[in-house]
């Protein structure tokens, strides 16, 4: 850090400079305006925060930090004030939640629609073609699940120009952050109503967070409708995983509020200790399955072998990018149209075009998740030229999105316990809960939220990638 980090008991207004009303009002979210020695202040008690309520991660620098909990414990990156958000694009967001849901749930019941929707990327995309036919498997047997149950994220970004909210992805899968993300709501309304008076901000503000206690309503919901109180709900995970303490909120809370037991598996080991019984359903380890939490597969990495057919997969393949429109309620559509970047497959030449022409206006995806595959500025164009020099179908394995450039705004990032003054952009992710037993719809909800910031440099993304903190919102 710049200079060691201390604790100051502020009591008057002067130390830290006065400002008349008119500047603090102007500039009230301009937080690098703020009196060195107070941000000091609020950086400290943050910290300390951070470390008594669990705001952690394990620190990447320090071996077992992702397998061996209480190791190599650091505080989650996160904004040291809350990110300035519009109260009028807080509530779309927020209504948007409960028509994505249905939206997911009803592309994710329509094998042929998937199939054939994605049947160009298929051909080119090994991932979503080995999905693909294990889904296509689960049609032949005519594999159903009675119960299902989504936990799902969109997320959006505000853009600045034409100030309307887009979205940016909807994830239907590890739509992770749900347990720390209800601390951050937390630790700012905690330090607004601190230091609120200083700063001309308002705790209250701060929306509640209420993903953590959502997300376990709605998986202890699952568990009860599966009806075998001997079941547990099984967590599929990655064989290291820094960001476990987010996981462990949800299964701690499940034991203590539910007395619900879930285990951690990774897919090789269900590869292992996986057993589909007689009448379908599903036991590892000797223990029967109620609800599979996935917190991993959004990626190659995470399946050792084919036999993957013993979950289902149809809601996996609901997140890959393309698939983006699938409802008859007009207002619904429209409602969710509105918030629809731009996004074009590659055989639409005449983008493509102007892709190659401006391409710091677009952003080019695969069919991945986890942060990290996607093409920005010239590599955008160099990667539409190549693939248009080979002529081969290798465009289908991408989509090409309108970049959205939201306002940038003066944040503060503590990381390792240091705050940095940057210009940061952000993103708003909305949880949603939604769960189903046959035709009968049990929850659909808008679940919390997540609110990420980054260096507006940055193109990429992402908090477990290592570009984003964790932030919340203050309504404007
Ligand atoms: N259309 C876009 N405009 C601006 N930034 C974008 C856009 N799409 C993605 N990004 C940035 O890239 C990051 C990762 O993209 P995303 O589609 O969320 O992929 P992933 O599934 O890996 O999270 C986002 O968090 C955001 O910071
Ligand atoms: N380590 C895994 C990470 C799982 C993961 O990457 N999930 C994607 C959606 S697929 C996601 O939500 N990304 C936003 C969080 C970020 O910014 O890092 C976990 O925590 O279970
Ligand atoms: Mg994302």
């Amino acid at each position: 850090c710049p200079k060691p980090l201390f604790s100051l008991n502020l009591m008057s207004k002067s130390k830290c400079g006065n400002v008349d009303d008119h500047t603090l009002t102007s500039s009230l979210f301009d937080y690098h305006r703020f009196d060195h020695q107070l941000l000091q202040s609020i950086a400290y008690d943050s910290l300390v925060w951070a470390s008594l309520h669990g705001l952690l991660v394990g620190h990447k620098s320090i071996q077992n930090s992702g397998t061996v909990p209480g190791v190599g414990l650091v505080h989650a990156p996160f904004a040291l004030l809350p990110n300035p958000f519009p109260e009028i694009h807080w509530k779309q967001a927020c209504h948007l939640a409960p028509l994505f849901n249905e939206l997911v749930d009803r592309v994710s019941l329509d094998g042929k629609f998937l199939q054939e929707s994605l049947s160009r990327t298929k051909k080119v995309d090994e991932f979503t073609s080995r999905l693909l036919d294990i889904h296509s498997k689960m049609l032949e047997i005519n594999k159903k699940e009675d119960i299902r149950l989504g936990l799902h994220r969109s997320d959006y970004m505000l853009d600045e120009q034409t100030n309307s909210l887009l979205q940016i992805e909807l994830n239907t899968i590890s739509s992770s952050f749900a347990g720390l993300s209800s601390l951050v709501s937390k630790l700012h309304r905690n330090t607004l109503s601190h230091y609120g008076k200083l700063l001309g901000l308002d705790s209250e503000r701060v929306p509640a967070n209420n993903s953590v206690n959502l997300f376990v309503e709605a998986l202890a919901k699952a568990w009860s409708e599966y009806n075998n109180p001997r079941a547990v709900i099984m967590f599929i995970v990655q064989a290291v995983e820094r960001n476990m303490y987010d996981q462990h909120f949800l299964s701690v809370y499940l034991r203590e509020r539910h007395h619900i037991t879930t285990i951690r598996k990774t897919l090789a080991e269900v590869d292992q200790e996986g057993e589909l019984l007689p009448d379908g359903t599903l036991a590892v380890g000797g223990q029967a399955i109620a609800v599979i939490y996935f917190r991993a597969g959004y990626t190659p990495a995470d399946f050792p072998s084919e036999s993957f057919s013993l979950v289902d997969l149809s809601f996996l393949s609901v997140w890959i990018k393309s698939i983006s429109r699938f409802l008859e309620n007009k207002d619904d559509i429209a409602k969710l149209r509105e918030c629809f970047a731009g996004l074009w497959s590659l055989d639409d030449s005449d983008i493509a075009r102007k892709a190659i022409e401006r391409p710091e206006l677009y952003v080019m995806k695969p069919q991945r998740e986890g942060g990290g595959n996607n093409i920005y500025g010239d590599a955008v164009r160099e990667t539409l030229q190549k693939l248009q020099k080979a002529g081969s179908q290798e465009d289908a394995a991408y989509i090409l999105m309108q970049r959205i450039f939201p306002t940038t705004s003066a944040a503060i990032l503590m990381r390792d316990g240091c705050w940095h003054k940057d210009h940061a952009i952000s993103e708003l992710g909305i949880y949603g809960t939604y769960l189903r037993n046959k035709d009968k719809v049990i929850m659909n909800n808008q679940s919390g939220y997540l609110m990420r910031t980054k260096v507006s440099s940055s193109d990429e993304g992402g908090v477990a990638a290592g570009f984003a903190v964790l932030d919340s919102v203050y309504l404007t």
